[in-house]
């Protein structure tokens, strides 16, 4: 369904100067910069995955998304999406992607919904039978019947996200870019917005989702890439990418006795919740699970634990990391 070769991105930048002296002598010669925003990346995507595309500030990832979809020429490389190149074939191409912004709005703040989904309609080109089919399906999945005839700009966030995605499905995408997708959303709106993107990805639709929200992550995508400094570093099923913390997992405990912050070997604190509350990492390489709870139950006497895998962001934070990027580059 996607498949990238070899693809780079560098920009050209003029450096500026900072004190009036260099920029006088800008006015004469302009040097050039070049930042590698993308650096000779490859990678496929198969038809019905639901792909993490991930990275810190500045890794790449608008430049990969922006080539993707088609807004950007890349300086090398290839890429064909839906058998399609996406700067070159771009009529064809729009009509068999949508996108979400959590960031940018599609609808118009003045009309309601319904009118600007009918506007898709038309640009798309969609036969009424299909838009009444598709529109009504959506309208039940989201539940926005009350709300998609008042105007955009009296709907609370969660409501126009949901209006967001119609507006993003209503010509039946074959792939889908999702940027943000449940930023600034509470915990219900979040999790009708999730649940939709499920539905519709088992219909064999293609989500490739970029967000800082790590949560999004654990409970939607089945594979995760991780960009950073334009390179791929990492390209695996979200349990590979738990994986290799390896030994290592979070334990919450509830003591009779305060710990003290000087932990032998094995363990690291990371944060304390009360007095007697606080959870630890242990990598149980070094500490295994036996040796620990005994030595914790004698000392400081335990009455309440809870140990867990640590969670994805604990594996995002070493993988954002410049060593981590450079080692795997
Ligand atoms: N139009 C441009 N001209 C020059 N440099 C650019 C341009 N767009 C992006 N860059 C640079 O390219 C690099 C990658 O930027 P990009 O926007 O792709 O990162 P990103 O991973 O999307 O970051 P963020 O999470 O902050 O949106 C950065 O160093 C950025 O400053």
């Amino acid at each position: 369904m996607i498949e990238v070769k070899h693809l780079s991105k560098t920009y050209t930048t003029f450096e500026r100067g900072h004190t009036l002296r260099e920029v006088v002598k800008t006015l004469v010669h302009r040097p050039m910069k070049e930042i590698r925003a993308v650096d000779d990346i490859s990678f496929t995507i198969e038809q019905g995955e639901m792909v993490a595309f991930l990275g810190p500030n500045g890794a790449g990832k608008s430049t990969t998304l922006k080539m993707l979809t088609g807004v950007l020429h890349p300086s090398a490389g290839e890429v064909t999406c839906l058998g399609l190149v996406p700067w070159k074939q771009r009529r064809q191409y729009v009509r068999r992607v949508g996108a979400v912004f959590g960031q940018k709005s599609q609808l118009i703040w003045d009309i309601p919904p319904s009118d600007a989904f009918y506007m898709n309609k038309a640009i798309y080109g969609v036969p009424d039978k299909e838009y009444n089919e598709t529109l009504d399906e959506l309208v039940e999945l989201l539940q926005v019947g009350d709300i998609m005839r008042k105007p955009t700009r009296q709907l609370s966030l969660g409501e126009r996200m949901k209006c967001e995605f119609i507006m993003a499905m209503l010509h039946r995408p074959e792939l889908v870019f999702l940027d943000e997708p449940t930023i600034g959303l509470d915990m219900i709106a979040k999790e009708s917005i999730r649940s939709f993107i499920r539905r519709m990805n088992e219909r064999k639709i293609t989500f490739i989702l970029t967000t800082h929200d790590l949560e999004d992550v654990e409970l939607l995508a089945e594979r995760v890439m991780v960009i950073n400094h334009g390179k791929i570093v990492v390209d695996d099923a979200l349990s590979g990418l738990r994986s290799r913390l390896g030994a290592k997992k979070s334990v919450r405990l509830t003591t009779e006795q305060p710990v003290p912050d000087e932990l032998p070997p094995g363990l690291r604190l990371l944060q304390r919740s009360g007095p007697l509350e606080l959870e630890l990492e242990i990598d149980t390489d070094v500490l295994p699970l036996k040796p620990f709870i005994s030595h914790f139950n004698e000392s400081y006497g335990i009455l309440d634990m809870a140990i867990e895998a640590l969670p994805i962001e604990a594996v995002m934070k070493q993988l954002y990391t410049t060593d981590h990027a450079k080692e795997h580059a």
